[in-house]
C-alpha cells in the first residue's frame, strides 16, 4: 500500500479496536472498552474503562455508536484527502526539487496540460501545446487549485496575458498517462545562432513537468551578418531546425513551439535590416512542421535577457524552490551587450539605481524586484571594436584600427555586425597590459553604473565570453569552477605581457582578459576578492537565458 492509504488505515483499525462484538447481542449486554491506545488521558483506575449496558438501552446505545461512527468514518475520509493532497502537491519545494535528483533535478515551473487546437493563418496548425500551470505557492494552502479544472490557455499567450486565476467546482481526477513534450527555442545572437530543445516530462497532472533533457546546436555567424541578404540567414535558421526535426518526435511537431528571440545583434541594426531578418524567419518557420505562435520571432528587450537568463540559472542551481528567497546573481559577456542580474539584498540598492534598472515579475506567488541592465556595444565584440575606435567610425574601406592590446605584428580583418574592420597590432610601438588597460578603460568609465550592494557578499554566476575566456586561459577546466576577480586581472597581465605565447589561442586574448578585468572592476565595481563562478551548464543545460525564455512563454512572467 502506498503512503496516501497507510495512515487513513491506521486510523479506522485503531477506530475498530475500540468496539469488541459480544457473540449474541439478544442474550448479553454490550460492552465498550477503550483501548489504551486511543486515550487521551490516564485512566482512573488501574482497569480499562468499560460500559455495560442494559438490553433496553442498547438501540439508543447503537444509534449513538453508529453516529459517532459515521463521524469518525467522515473525519477519515478528510484524512485520507488531506494526505493526499499533500503527497501529490503541496510538498514543500525544496523537498520537491531533491525528490527529483535522478532526472537531473529539473522540474519546470509551470507547465501543464494541452490546451486546445489553435489553427494559424497560412501556418501549421497546432493540436496540443502545453498548457500553463499555476505555480505552486511557497506555503501549503487548505484547499489546493490542482484538484479544480486547470483553466484553459490558448496559445501563443500574448505579452500581456496573464492566465486567470479561476476556480472551478471540485471534479474528479481523469486518468492519466505521463507525456512528454518539447520547446524549441532559438538564440539568435550578435555572433551566432543557437537552438535548444527543451524536452519535458508530466508524469502526473497534479505534479509540475520535469525538464528532462535539452538538445543544444549553434551555428556561426550570427543573424545579424546577414542584414544586406536575409535570405540566406533564413538558410541558417533551416539547418538548426533540421537538428529538431530529428529530435522532436514527428507526431510531437504539429503542438511543439517555435520561437525565436534575438539579441544585441539586431539590436545593432537598423529597424529596416532588423526587421528583414526577422521577417525571413517568420516565412522559414511557418514552412516548418512546427506550431508558430504569433510574437514567435522577435527581438528581446536587454531587461528581459538579464532576467531570463537570472531565472535559468536559478532554477538550474534549484534557489526557486527554496523558501529562503536565497538566489545567485549572473554576469552575462555576449558579443554585442553584457548584463547583469541579481537580487538585492538591501532596499538602498533598488533606491540608488536609475528607474531603468530594476525590474519586477513574479513566480511561484513571489514577486521578485531585481536589479538588472544590459549594456549595448559592450560585449566583448563591440568592446573589441569600441577600443580600436572603430565601432561606428566611417571609412572602413581604408582606415586600419591599431592597439597596444593587438601583438605587435598582427594584422587582419574582423566582421561584426555585417561590417568589415581592417585591425592590427602597433608594429613598432609598445604594446603590453598596462598601456592595453588604459585604451579599454575609455569603453567603459563613465557608462557603467555601480550597483550598491555589488562588493557584498552576493553569489554570482558568470558565463558565455567569461567562461569561454577563462577556460582558453587555463583558469578554468571545460566544466567550470570559480576564480576571484584578481584571477582574471592576474591572468590579463600574463596574456599581456607574453602576447606570442598565447598568440595561437586568440590574437585578442591580451585585450579581452584585460577588458574582463576592467569590466569587473572599475564597471560593476567587484571587489578583487570577489568569487565568481563559471559555468557553462549546470545539470547539464546550458547557462543562457533560453530556458527562461521558454519558461516565459509557457507562463508569462510579465517581467516590467
Ligand atoms: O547557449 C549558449 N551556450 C553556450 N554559450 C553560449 C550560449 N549562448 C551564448 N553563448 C556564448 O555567448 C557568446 C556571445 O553571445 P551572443 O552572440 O548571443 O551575444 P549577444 O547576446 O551580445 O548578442 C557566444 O560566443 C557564446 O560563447
Amino acid at each position: 500500500m502506498d503512503a496516501v492509504g497507510v495512515a487513513p488505515c491506521q486510523a479506522l483499525t485503531s477506530l475498530y479496536s475500540v468496539i469488541k462484538w459480544p457473540d449474541s447481542l439478544s442474550e448479553h449486554p454490550l460492552c465498550l472498552s477503550a483501548s489504551p491506545l486511543l486515550l487521551q488521558h490516564p485512566p482512573l483506575s488501574s482497569e480499562p474503562p468499560s460500559l455495560c449496558l442494559s438490553p433496553s438501552r442498547v438501540l439508543i446505545s447503537m444509534a449513538n455508536l453508529l453516529l459517532t461512527l459515521s463521524l469518525w468514518l467522515l473525519a477519515g475520509s478528510h484524512f485520507v484527502r488531506a494526505t493526499y493532497y499533500r503527497h501529490h502537491r503541496y510538498i514543500p519545494h525544496f523537498y520537491r526539487y531533491r525528490e527529483h535528483t535522478a532526472n537531473t533535478d529539473n522540474l519546470l515551473p509551470d507547465v501543464s496540460n494541452p490546451v486546445p487546437e489553435v489553427t494559424q493563418s497560412g501556418g501549421s496548425t497546432n493540436q496540443e501545446i502545453p498548457e500553463v500551470f499555476h505555480p505552486a505557492p511557497e506555503s501549503v494552502h487548505p484547499m489546493p487549485e490542482v484538484f479544480h479544472h486547470v483553466p484553459e490557455v490558448v496559445h501563443p499567450a500574448p505579452e500581456s496575458y496573464l492566465p486567470p486565476q479561476v476556480h472551478h467546482p471540485a471534479a474528479p481526477v481523469p486518468p492519466f498517462s505521463s507525456r512528454v513534450f518539447y520547446g524549441i527555442m532559438f538564440d539568435a545572437g550578435s555572433t551566432g545562432t543557437r537552438i535548444h530543445i527543451y524536452k519535458f516530462i508530466q508524469k502526473d497532472p497534479v505534479e509540475l513537468p520535469v525538464l528532462d533533457s535539452e538538445m543544444y546546436h549553434a551555428i556561426k555567424p550570427g543573424l545579424s551578418e546577414y542584414k544586406y541578404n536575409p535570405e540566406e540567414g533564413g538558410n541558417t535558421i533551416r539547418q538548426l531546425l533540421k537538428i529538431a526535426k530529428k529530435t522532436v518526435p514527428e507526431e510531437e511537431w504539429k503542438r511543439t513551439p517555435v520561437v525565436l528571440r534575438a539579441t544585441a545583434g539586431l539590436r545593432l541594426l537598423t529597424e529596416e535590416q532588423a526587421e528583414g531578418i526577422l521577417k525571413e524567419v517568420r516565412e522559414v518557420f511557418e514552412e516548418s512542421p512546427f506550431y508558430v505562435p504569433i510574437n514567435s520571432v522577435s527581438i528581446m528587450n536587454g531587461i528581459n535577457e538579464g532576467v531570463l537568463a537570472w531565472v535559468t540559472v536559478n532554477f538550474l542551481t534549484g534557489h526557486l524552490y527554496s523558501n529562503t528567497r536565497r538566489t545567485v546573481g549572473i554576469l552575462d559577456l555576449g558579443g554585442g551587450s553584457t548584463q547583469i542580474t541579481f537580487l538585492p539584498k538591501s532596499k538602498k540598492t533598488i533606491e540608488t539605481a536609475p528607474s531603468s534598472y530594476t525590474a519586477r515579475f513574479s513566480l511561484f506567488n513571489n514577486t521578485y524586484e531585481l536589479y538588472t541592465h544590459s549594456y549595448l556595444k559592450n560585449g566583448l565584440i563591440a568592446a573589441r571594436l569600441a577600443t580600436l575606435g572603430a565601432l561606428g567610425a566611417d571609412g572602413l574601406d581604408w582606415k586600419v584600427f591599431t592597439s597596444p592590446c593587438l601583438p605587435k605584428k598582427y594584422r587582419a580583418e574582423v566582421t561584426f555586425g555585417g561590417n568589415t574592420y581592417k585591425v592590427s597590432g602597433i608594429p613598432d610601438g609598445y604594446a603590453g597590459y598596462k598601456l592595453c588597460y588604459y585604451e579599454v578603460q575609455r569603453v567603459i568609465k563613465g557608462i557603467f553604473h555601480q550597483p550598491y550592494e555589488v562588493k557584498g557578499t552576493n553569489v554570482f554566476y558568470a558565463f558565455s565570453h567569461y567562461f569561454d575566456r577563462a577556460n582558453e586561459t587555463g583558469l578554468i577546466s571545460e566544466r567550470g569552477g570559480t576564480v576571484e576577480v584578481r584571477d582574471f586581472k592576474k591572468k590579463a597581465k600574463e596574456v599581456c605581457n607574453k602576447m606570442t605565447k598565447y598568440r595561437p589561442i586568440s590574437p585578442f586574448l591580451c585585450m579581452d582578459m584585460t577588458y574582463i578585468t576592467c569590466l569587473l572592476k572599475e564597471g560593476f565595481g567587484f571587489k578583487d576578492s570577489t568569487v565568481l563562478h563559471l559555468a557553462k551548464k549546470v545539470n547539464n543545460v546550458e547557462t543562457s537565458w533560453a530556458l527562461g525564455a521558454t519558461f516565459d512563454f509557457f507562463r508569462n512572467f510579465n517581467i516590467h
